[in-house]
C-alpha cells in the first residue's frame, strides 16, 4: 500500500452523534455520542433514569430525537426510517404486545410484517419457540404469560428476520438462569455469525462476562465508553461503575426500620 494511504475506517454498526431529547423540563439525553463497532456486544450500563431507554428508543426508530443523527451502518435512520428499520431487531423496555395473540402467532405476524415467506416465518418460529423454551406454550395467548416469557417472545420477535444490529432493552429481566444462559449462547452465536449486539442491563457481572464493549450512561451522557477491559481498568466492572457514577449512600438511618427490640 503506498504511504499516503490510510486504511479505511470500517462502518459502525451503530453511530449516535450529538442525540438529544427532553421531556417538559426533564432533559432525559444530553448529547449522547457512541460509535458501536460492527461485530462488537456492547453493554449499556447506567443507573435508573440515566437515559438508557430513551437512548435505546431513539436508536431504533421509536422516539424521535430533538437533536442529533442515528446511523445505522452508515445510513441514517431518521432519514429514512421504513428502509433502516428494516435491518434492525428490537427488544423495546415495556412496549405493548399485541397479546391477544400465541406466542407462535406473534412471532409468526412479526415475520410476515418483515415480509417473510410463510414456510420461512413457520420453521424460523419453530426454532425459536425450542430455543427459548416455548414450546409447551406456543398455543397459550401472550397476555397469560409470565412476565419472563413474554421477554422471550418478545425477543424471538427480534430475530425472527435475521436481522443485522440487535438492539434490546433489558433482556434478562425476570428471565429465569436456564433461558437466561440460552438466551446468552443464542447472542454469543449470532455475533460471531457477524451479527451486532447493544444491550441494556444492570447486571455488571453479566455485561463484565458477556459484552466486549460497554458505555456508562449517566444523567443522559456518555461518562465513559470503549473496550471493557479499557473502561474497567484494574478493577471490576461494578467498582468503576460505581467510581464513576457515585450516588452510594451510607448505610446507617432507618432506625424505624430495626425490628429487634434491643
Ligand atoms: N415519556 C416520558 N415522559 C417524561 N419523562 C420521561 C419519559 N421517559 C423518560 N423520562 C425521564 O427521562 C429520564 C431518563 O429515563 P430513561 O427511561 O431513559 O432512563 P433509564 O436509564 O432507561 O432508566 P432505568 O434504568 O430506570 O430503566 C428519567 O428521568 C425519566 O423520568
Amino acid at each position: 500500500m503506498p504511504d499516503d494511504v490510510t486504511p479505511a475506517t470500517p462502518t459502525p454498526a451503530l453511530a449516535l452523534r450529538g442525540l438529544w431529547r427532553r421531556f417538559g423540563p426533564k432533559i432525559a439525553v444530553a448529547g449522547i455520542d457512541l460509535t458501536v463497532p460492527a461485530g462488537s456486544f456492547y453493554g449499556l450500563v447506567g443507573p435508573n433514569g440515566a437515559g438508557k431507554t430513551t437512548t435505546i428508543s431513539m436508536s431504533t426508530g421509536l422516539l424521535q430525537p430533538d437533536a442529533g443523527q442515528v446511523l445505522v451502518h452508515g445510513r441514517d435512520l431518521w432519514a429514512d426510517p421504513v428502509a433502516v428499520k428494516r435491518t434492525l431487531g428490537v427488544l423495546p423496555d415495556g412496549v405493548k404486545l399485541f397479546d391477544r395473540l400465541t406466542g407462535e402467532q406473534l412471532i409468526t405476524y412479526a415475520g410476515l410484517l418483515h415480509g417473510l415467506d410463510r414456510d420461512t416465518v413457520a420453521g424460523r418460529s419453530r426454532e425459536l419457540l425450542t430455543a427459548f423454551d416455548l414450546v409447551d406454550d406456543a398455543r397459550t395467548l401472550v397476555v397469560d404469560y409470565s412476565a419472563g416469557m413474554t421477554k422471550k417472545v418478545a425477543l424471538a420477535c427480534a430475530l425472527v428476520h435475521a436481522p443485522n444490529l440487535l438492539v434490546l432493552d433489558e433482556p434478562f429481566e425476570a428471565v429465569d438462569p436456564v433461558s437466561a444462559a440460552n438466551i446468552r449462547d443464542i447472542l454469543a452465536s449470532y455475533v460471531r455469525g457477524g451479527g451486532t449486539v447493544v444491550v441494556s442491563s444492570h447486571v455488571m457481572d453479566l455485561v463484565q462476562r458477556m459484552c466486549d464493549h460497554v458505555a456508562v450512561v449517566a444523567r443522559g451522557q456518555v461518562l465513559a465508553a470503549g473496550p471493557v477491559e479499557q473502561v474497567r481498568g484494574d478493577g471490576s466492572l461494578e467498582d468503576r461503575f460505581v467510581e464513576l457514577v457515585g450516588g452510594r449512600v451510607a448505610a446507617e438511618g432507618f432506625a424505624w426500620l430495626r425490628t429487634s427490640s434491643d
